[in-house]
């Protein structure tokens, strides 16, 4: 019983708390699912209020409506089995660090934080090590601190990570030389090879992906608690390739003067080794495309009666998939995680205004976060009028840029992106809030702590010809580090001149 209060914040697991959410076993129909909720005694923790599931809602209510973007599986028999396997496995994430979160990402709908999404575009199983995964981590943290120190604000981290497995894509076959094999989905579904046998949809894929996110998040988990993502480390983040380049070179900068406040603040009487300084809050995140998977991990929580969706903290729906009427709306509005929908200029405003107030018809702060993804002229033309929308219908969302995705396009025969064309649409979503008068809460970025050649441009000056070198993603382009941290850099400098305006308001 006691336990059910102790749901830890962000990914800091108390070594003894255990999840406050009940397994599922295997593919349940929904006659017993609503047996189980209602058998569950609910017993409200510290602070937290039973939550009231939406109506005719059930992890599985998705099945009656169209579902885009699944794989079709030549056994669904075998699937199945698979699918009631991971039922029978622990959650990944607990219900109360997806409440912590929640109440950040409030925090950044109204300024008073930022979010950095970051990660691959697509995670893989034959390009999982531990050293990538601590680079990775790395240049988030660095990219974390250049946002805190130029907003002034706490940054909310938020990784493409542990799950990042399902791809949309824009065509269902691709055709090389001739042939033509079904598309590749994700290292969740089908294998990046161009053969027959890999793009095959092979169910024992579901139990890898489940496994690799488990071990990631286990190692995230250590690096946030166990010291290694604390300020006192700041300045051991760099990565050794990135040292002599400028965004290295006045990121040590900026370490030296955090390392100079530590030493002061030391000197007050603060106690470094206190949890502040010795570990953070990382959060992980992807897109819910794949509602198999996503359902087979969703579990009651037994302190509030809500059902969390335990693959990540943070999950979204996609461009492709986020139609008012079909499946994967469907399951998201159920789930009590904070969630995120993804939205280009191909949707009306009031199609937008319908969507969040099916997505979260209570308006809870963080509960939704709108990620625009259009390009730079298109944000310019079009998020005025989403804001404005927003605003009238009284709706609360935390607005958040994607740069990456309204900007790809195909140079030498690589999917790529121009670095210019991504700083462009974060500089116009800072300007078109600025003008609205509505809060700019955070950037979603494709990235890498590898020393990748795959964008255009950045002050690495990657030339189209470069892209053959360094070309590793199995779907779409990323920022190297260097590219990252120059975003960081580009974004902390809006955040200060936000922080200039505000005291100036509040000084007026
Ligand atoms: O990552 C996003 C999508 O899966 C990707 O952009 C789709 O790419 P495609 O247009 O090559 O299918
Ligand atoms: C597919 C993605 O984005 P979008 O849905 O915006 O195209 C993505 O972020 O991986």
């Amino acid at each position: 019983m006691m336990l059910r209060s102790q749901c830890p914040a962000g990914i800091r697991p108390n070594a003894t708390a255990l999840p406050t959410v009940a397994p599922r076993t295997g593919r349940l129909s929904s006659r017993v699912l609503t047996k189980v909720a209602a058998d569950r005694e609910v017993v409200p923790g510290e602070g937290v209020l039973p939550i009231q599931n939406p109506k005719n809602w059930e992890p599985n209510s998705w099945r009656k409506l169209e579902a885009l973007q699944q794989p079709e599986y030549p056994d669904r028999a075998a699937v199945d089995k698979v699918f009631g396997q991971i039922a029978q496995m622990p959650p990944l994430i607990f219900a109360g660090e997806c409440r912590t979160l929640q109440e950040r990402l409030a925090k950044a709908a109204t300024g008073d934080a930022f979010v950095i999404t970051g990660g691959d575009c697509a995670e893989s199983f034959s390009q999982f090590s531990a050293n990538r995964i601590r680079d990775f981590y790395r240049v988030l943290l660095q990219m974390s601190v250049v946002l805190a120190f130029g907003g002034g604000v706490p940054v909310v981290k938020l990784g493409r990570i542990a799950g990042q497995f399902a791809k949309p894509r824009s065509a269902n076959d691709e055709t090389i030389d001739g042939v033509t094999l079904p598309a590749y989905r994700g290292d969740i579904i089908n294998g990046p090879e161009f053969t027959p046998e890999a793009r095959v949809p092979n169910p024992e894929r579901l139990v890898q992906a489940y496994n690799q996110s488990a071990a990631t998040l286990n190692l995230l988990r250590g690096f946030s608690t166990g010291g290694y993502g604390g300020l006192a480390r700041v300045s051991q983040w760099n990565l050794d390739f990135m040292q002599n380049s400028p965004e290295g070179k006045a990121y040590q900068d900026l370490a030296h003067r955090v390392d100079e406040a530590i030493t002061f603040m030391t000197a007050c009487g603060m106690d470094p080794a206190s949890p502040l300084m010795r570990e953070t809050e990382f959060y992980t995140s992807h897109e819910a495309l794949l509602l198999d998977y996503e359902e087979s991990l969703t579990r009651l929580d037994s302190t509030t009666g809500g059902w969390y969706d335990c693959s990540a903290h943070f999950l979204w729906c996609g461009e492709r998939t986020r139609q008012l009427d079909n499946a994967h709306v469907e399951f998201l509005r159920g789930i009590q995680n904070p969630i995120g929908v993804k939205v280009s200029d191909k949707m009306d405003p009031r199609e937008l205004v319908s969507l969040v107030a099916t997505l979260n018809p209570d308006n809870v702060p963080g509960r939704l976060a709108v990620i625009v993804r259009m390009g730079a002229t298109k944000l310019r033309n079009h998020l005025p009028s989403f804001v404005k929308a927003v605003k009238e219908a009284g709706q609360v969302v935390t607005w958040i840029s994607d740069p990456m995705h309204g900007n790809t396009e195909t140079v030498v025969g690589y999917k790529t992106r121009r670095f210019d064309n991504i700083r462009g649409e974060i500089e116009a979503f800072f300007d078109v809030h600025e003008a609205m008068g509505s809060v700019a809460g955070g950037v979603h970025v494709e990235m890498t702590g590898d020393n990748v050649t795959e964008c255009i441009g950045g002050g690495s000056s990657i030339q189209a010809d470069d892209l053959n070198s360094r070309y590793h993603t199995h779907c779409d382009p990323r920022l190297n580090a260097e590219q990252a941290l120059e975003i960081a850099f580009y974004v902390a400098s809006r955040l200060r001149k936000n922080r200039t305006n505000r005291v100036a308001s509040k000084a007026a």
